[in-house]
């Protein structure tokens, strides 16, 4: 979902492209779900169609992690999950703080996929003195004038952004200065962060847009077909003279 870029060159000091790194958590979407009906093995077919990536790009992205699979077996599901869990950081607790308490962060508050995904919610910050200490998801939500001490408090590098836009880049700059290193931003508007700081942006509606183009492109083709059938049976209509009851498409 999330749509921005990071901050990073295209090839991370390990070796690993980018391109390959945003296909990790794909895999491992996948994987987790094989893990969870206990199957063993999967085959790189099977896997490529299960994370929507072709099986070939699969091939590649394993073999950065050193992971071959065996011939006629495929790939042990959960070493898989172990060395993509490793290699996305996520062998490790990564706290998180959410800035912006309203129906999105309250959203991202309560949703469960974090916390199995070794993302620990640490702390909720919002800037309406009424929303102090109210729990959302069995957290107490703080006061932003205590943001910098609750990020160093909890070790906090990443931030999650769900304030109104004109908010997001005050935020923003307040969370690297206290420390945080990576910021998923879901306000619509772009941050400028200095070096060394990850962003990356979850816009829906941005998503929503592409699809749109699609449905468009998708609409006009269908149009483009139609025209031309009509045409095609209006030609093969006047072949047959006024009564013609030949179908429009002849079998082969
Ligand atoms: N990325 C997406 O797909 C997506 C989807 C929905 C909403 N949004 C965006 O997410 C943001 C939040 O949307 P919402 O519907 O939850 O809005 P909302 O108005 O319900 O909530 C915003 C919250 O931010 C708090 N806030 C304002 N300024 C702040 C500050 N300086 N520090 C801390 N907290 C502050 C407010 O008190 C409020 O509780 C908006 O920017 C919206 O455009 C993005």
């Amino acid at each position: 979902m999330a749509t921005g870029r990071t901050h990073r060159p295209a090839t991370r000091s390990r070796g690993i492209p980018e391109a390959t790194v945003a296909r990790l958590p794909l895999y491992l979407r996948a994987l987790t779900a094989l893990s969870e009906r206990s199957v063993p093995t999967v085959s790189s077919e099977e896997l490529a169609a299960a994370a929507g990536v072709n099986s070939a790009k699969l091939r590649k992205d394993f073999s950065y992690l050193g992971s071959y699979g065996t011939r006629g077996v495929g790939y042990d599901v959960e070493y898989l999950v172990y060395q993509i869990s490793r290699e996305l950081g996520l062998t490790q607790d990564w706290p998180v703080v959410i800035v912006g308490i309203g129906n999105l962060g309250a959203a991202l508050a309560n949703y469960g996929g974090f916390a199995s995904r070794g993302f620990r919610v640490a702390a909720l910050i919002d800037a309406d003195p009424a929303m102090a200490g109210k729990p959302v998801a069995g957290i107490p939500v703080q006061h932003s004038d205590d943001l910098e001490r609750i990020i160093q408090d909890n070790g906090v590098s990443i931030g999650v952004i769900a304030t109104p836009a004109g908010a997001a880049q005050a935020v923003c700059d307040r969370l690297v200065a206290a420390g945080v290193t990576s910021i998923l931003n879901f306000a619509p508007t772009v941050l400028s962060v200095p070096d060394g700081v990850d962003v990356r942006k979850v816009d829906l509606s941005i998503e929503l847009q592409i699809l749109a183009f699609h449905e468009q492109r998708k609409a006009g083709e269908e149009a483009a077909a139609g025209g031309a059938q009509a045409t095609a049976a209006r030609s093969e209509s006047a072949d047959q003279g006024p009564d013609g009851d030949v179908p429009a498409v002849m079998p082969a």
